[in-house]
């Protein structure tokens, strides 16, 4: 497989409402779902100077002193400062990973009720308007794209609105430093999403390889001003394995800094995650047990998150 095979799909015409295009770019989006999982949308609507900011100020939180980022360190939720180094890929189902990877980042939540919900950094100016902003456009983008993917799964085309109704997804801003890697070592270890789909802005910093099914390695090429959307393993489970969750990793082999803003799109923690009726038949029996989204990411965090484990480490490992 070489470099430019992965699929781009312009969603220009679907989200201007031209006629046919929903059946036209969701039966795209079912072929490249089914063979790669990987793929770059364009015409999407986001404004390019939103996502620009977004990249400045992941970079501004991260350069700030180790004290102040300590300040707003995640402790039992999944918002805030995550240290460098203290989340392990665990729940991978690819490969033993036993080191840490090799980057730090910053989680935001959507803020709905009247308690606030995220932890926000004093001394960067603006941050949390701009990065709420970003989340709200991306969150938009996602839910605008649920039809695509009712309809790729021969489903009426609001068959997702409800179950990702209030979704609860994260933000996350990624710092990867330029190290020297070691054997085993990441600047994020082979993984799939945990998500429905996952939204990631391009970064004019190259570092993401995805694993063919071929079993291949191979570099993300940069696409300006697109995003990287992926299937994750809510998607394919919820389609019986139908629509593929495809691995990747990052590094940082650059000189400069390396960041990294993906947005996490989930459904909602409530929503029932059972084989869809067009992903089985009798040949092909549900091979993943029903689950709720909630069940299934406290399953996640806890595999991959320090601070959300209960035993030492070393003795889960
Ligand atoms: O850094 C990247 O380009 C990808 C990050 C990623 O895969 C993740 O955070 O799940
Ligand atoms: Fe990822």
């Amino acid at each position: 497989m070489s470099q430019t095979a992965l699929p781009l799909l312009d969603l220009g015409p679907f989200l201007a409402g031209e006629p046919g295009a929903l059946e036209r770019t969701a039966a795209e989006l079912r072929r490249i779902n089914e063979t790669v999982g990987f793929l770059y949308i364009t015409n999407h609507g986001v404004d390019w100077k939103m996502v620009e900011e977004t990249f400045a100020l992941a970079a501004r939180f991260h350069a700030q002193p180790m004290e102040e980022k300590l300040k707003v360190k995640l402790d039992d939720g999944m918002q805030g400062y995550l240290p460098y180094k203290s989340s392990t890929t665990r729940a991978n189902g690819l490969v033993a990973v036993r080191k840490p990877n090799e980057n730090e980042a910053f989680f935001v939540k959507p803020e709905r009720g009247p308690k606030p919900v995220n932890r926000w950094p004093e001394q960067v100016p603006g941050f949390a308007e701009a990065t709420l902003r970003y989340y709200a456009a991306l969150d938009d983008l996602a839910h605008r794209m649920l039809p695509l993917y009712a309809v790729a799964l021969d489903l009426p085309p609001d068959y997702f609105d409800k179950p990702c109704e209030d979704s609860f997804s994260t933000l996350r801003l990624t710092h990867y430093p330029p190290v020297e890697y070691g054997s085993d070592e990441y600047g994020i270890a082979p993984h799939t999403d945990s998500t429905f789909i996952t939204l990631l802005a391009q970064n004019p910093v190259p570092g993401l390889q995805i694993r063919t099914q071929a079993g291949e390695w191979i570099d993300a090429p940069v696409i300006p001003e697109a995003f990287v959307v992926n299937t994750g393993d809510i998607l394919n489970r919820w389609t019986n394995g139908r629509f593929i969750s495809t691995p990747h990793r990052a590094f940082n082999t650059m000189k400069t800094p390396r960041y990294a803003i993906p947005f996490f799109f989930h459904p909602n923690e409530e929503t029932l995650v059972e084989c869809l009726p067009t992903c089985t038949s009798a040949e092909n029996p549900p091979r993943f047990p029903a689950q709720t989204v909630g069940e299934y990411m406290a399953w996640f965090r806890g595999q991959n998150y320090d601070h959300f484990r209960q035993q030492p480490q070393a003795a889960a490992e």
